[in-house]
């Protein structure tokens, strides 16, 4: 039997649709993703906790869910908004049509909404927060939980959603004709600071040849430095980067012992600002698997998968900052490399998951600067 759900906006606008997950209230900021697919991905991302995802893609759940395209060991997003939900999935991997797998999990979702007009409203007037509600409706509650929402500028939350203990990585790709994942010879020991790590990411240092080591995001400085590592990676994680005073720290005593370090999204801001720069929130920011970004060395453009509502403020870097990439739709920063220490960063997601693998090679050039400083 269908439910009913709604979606309430902090600024008064009420979404009427069905329940298309667990009953319940839920609040966060409510962003659009424009990838095609890769749901299942972006449900489990933890840089996507304390946001209501609505994709603009129109059918949604389309291929079913499978454990092996988990991307964190539980869902992070707040809740999810879709315009329809396929009656059954097909394809050969799934193990549980979407909803159910929802339901599992206490997930709340809505679908039969107009995601068009929805997604127009967050790009003219910039993100907002909001509620959705399934099962029993309470407009005046559901709008209440929606303005009531603190907002995500000033909120830590790589603290929040980090691994409490440290632990060893070794998985590599998924080979998908044995459904196994591939092991390789690690030559280099990373050590990965966890804010909210993607697994995707693990699996891509893995592959090229590095023993991962992942830690807290509270981990001293000192430390990781008493775990001998040829390299630090810092990871995408939610939340506002700047009250990550403890990661900007240690970052900082990274750049200054010259240990090769590579940064991805919320890690990009963190070594941004731990270099001196500023961070700033976006209108209603990157997501999505398509977007344009040029390569400032040589020129080349790159379609890459995105997930972030902060920015880099450029025309804050210091002089020892060089921009190496940017925005292509909006000309905001999106890379940075520092000209006195071995250590670089990207704002969108090398690793895709959901999305193309077009700055995959950023992972390579990590393994060089580790090759380099033995
Ligand atoms: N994917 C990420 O790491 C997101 C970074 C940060 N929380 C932002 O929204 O900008």
């Amino acid at each position: 039997m269908t439910q009913p759900a709604i979606l309430a906006l902090e600024d008064g606008t009420i979404f009427e649709g069905i329940s298309a997950g667990a009953p319940g209230l839920s609040a966060g900021e409510v962003v659009f993703n424009t990838a095609i697919t890769g749901y299942q991905e972006i449900l489990t991302d933890p840089s996507y906790a304390r946001q209501i995802v609505t994709l603009t893609y129109p059918h949604v759940g389309n291929t079913g869910m499978t454990d092996q395209d988990d991307e964190a060991t539980q869902v992070w997003a707040s809740g999810l908004i879709v315009r329809n939900v396929p009656r059954r999935p097909s394809n050969w991997r799934s193990q549980v049509p979407m909803p159910e797998w929802l339901i599992k999990r206490g997930i709340v979702a809505i679908s039969d909404i107009d995601t068009r007009k929805l997604t127009r409203l967050l790009r003219d007037s910039g993100a907002q927060n909001g509620a959705l509600m399934a099962g029993q409706i309470d407009v005046a509650q559901a709008l209440a939980a929606a303005r009531a929402f603190p907002g995500l500028k000033g909120m830590d939350l790589a603290k929040v959603v980090s691994t409490p203990t440290s632990y060893e990585w070794h998985d590599g790709q998924l080979d998908l004709d044995n459904n196994v994942f591939v092991h390789a010879n690690p030559k280099f020991h990373v050590v990965a600071y966890d804010f909210g790590v993607k697994h995707n990411i693990l699996r891509m240092l893995a592959e090229r040849g590095c023993r991962v080591s992942v830690v807290p995001a509270q981990t001293s400085a000192a430390d990781v430095l008493a775990m001998n590592p040829d390299g630090v990676f810092l990871s995408n994680g939610p939340g506002d980067p700047e009250p990550c005073d403890y990661a900007i720290t240690s970052i900082r005593e990274f750049i200054a012992r010259k240990v090769p370090t590579f940064g991805i999204c919320l890690g990009h801001q963190l070594l941004g600002l731990a270099a001196g720069a500023r961070t700033q929130k976006m209108k209603f920011g990157h997501h999505g698997a398509n977007h344009p970004v040029q390569t400032l060395d040589g020129g080349r453009v790159m379609i890459t998968s995105q997930n972030h509502g902060f920015a880099v403020d450029e025309a804050t870097l210091p002089a020892n900052v060089r921009v190496t990439h940017r925005s292509l739709f909006d000309g905001s920063n999106q890379g940075i490399e520092l000209t006195d220490a071995p250590a670089f960063s990207f704002q969108g997601h090398p690793e895709a998951s959901p999305g193309p693998h077009d700055v995959g090679p950023l992972f390579d050039r990590f393994i060089d600067s580790m090759q380099q400083a033995k």
